[in-house]
């Protein structure tokens, strides 16, 4: 299957290149995204997931000498031109970091504090808002008789998953994980798989992860890359038994990374 192979992409990558100065850590990425599936970004340390994540919502923009030229395509628009409005792009394109970081702030108001930097809701409309958010993101009845506790008095995996519903509360189309449960036991990260494999019926998900079965796990889709380049990218059951290249099937099996 080639890059461009997918039903719908909800995300499409044209002749992309990422620059940190004069290093170059994307080179021609071509790929297509596929709405409401889960697409993972596998491939060793330093290869470049993190950076081509970092630009489905222009991330990088925030520092000097990074630039991303080509195109990004989400439902069609090309959010590299200068003229697309940052605040609603990540209104649309939500992220959830590595480590979890809940605000200094009770857990209602992690939630609320984002949607309130987007819409005006009543009391109760955003009491509403809440309680569906946290509901998705699998937290509810762990927290619904201490929503005003903070958010930080929560174990590690809660906070992940009050970070996830902070980002599912501004109702956005792509939700960007990065490495969502490298700081994770294995009981909280299992339950953020599950949670992820659910929210696809929602949401586009893209998932960077170093772990290769949490991807053969939860992807629909997998894209592998090496040095900069996007090596294949495939339905993730072919790319784990039957890929068609030897790179992937080295990386799969082991043999570096
Ligand atoms: N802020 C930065 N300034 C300069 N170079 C950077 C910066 N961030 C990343 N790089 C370089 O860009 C390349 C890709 O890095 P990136 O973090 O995207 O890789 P990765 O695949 O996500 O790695 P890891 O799995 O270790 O997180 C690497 O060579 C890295 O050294």
């Amino acid at each position: 299957m080639n890059a461009s192979a997918v039903d719908t992409p909800k995300i499409s990558i044209r002749n992309l290149d990422f620059h940190y100065g004069k290093s170059q850590a994307l080179k021609d990425i071509n790929l297509d995204i596929p709405a409401q599936k889960v697409t993972a970004f596998i491939g060793p340390s330093g290869c470049g997931k993190s950076t081509l994540l970092r630009v489905f919502n222009r991330m990088y923009a925030l520092y000097p000498g990074q630039k991303a030229t080509g195109e990004v395509l989400l439902d069609g628009q090309n959010i590299l031109d200068p003229r697309q409005d940052l605040n609603r792009l990540r209104a649309r394109v939500g992220m959830v970091f590595q480590k979890p970081t809940p605000f200094p702030m009770s857990i209602y108001d992690n939630i609320a504090f984002g949607v309130k930097l987007y819409e005006r809701l009543r009391k109760a409309e955003m009491d509403e808002r809440v309680e569906q958010a946290l509901r998705q993101a699998a937290l509810w009845d762990e927290v619904k008789d201490i929503l005003k506790r903070s958010g930080l008095s929560l174990s590690g995996g809660q906070q992940q998953r009050l970070c996830i519903a902070r980002a599912i509360a501004v109702q956005p189309e792509v939700i960007l994980l990065d490495e969502p449960t490298s700081a994770l036991d294995p009981i909280a990260t299992l339950k953020i798989e599950e949670l992820v494999s659910e929210l696809r019926e929602k949401f586009t998900i893209i998932i960077v992860t170093h772990n290769m079965q949490q991807a053969a796990r939860v992807s629909d889709y997998t894209a592998f890359m090496y040095l900069g380049e996007l090596v294949e990218f495939g339905e993730t059951g072919t790319i784990f038994t039957n890929p068609s290249k030897k790179q992937t099937e080295d990386y799969i099996t082991g043999r570096y990374g």
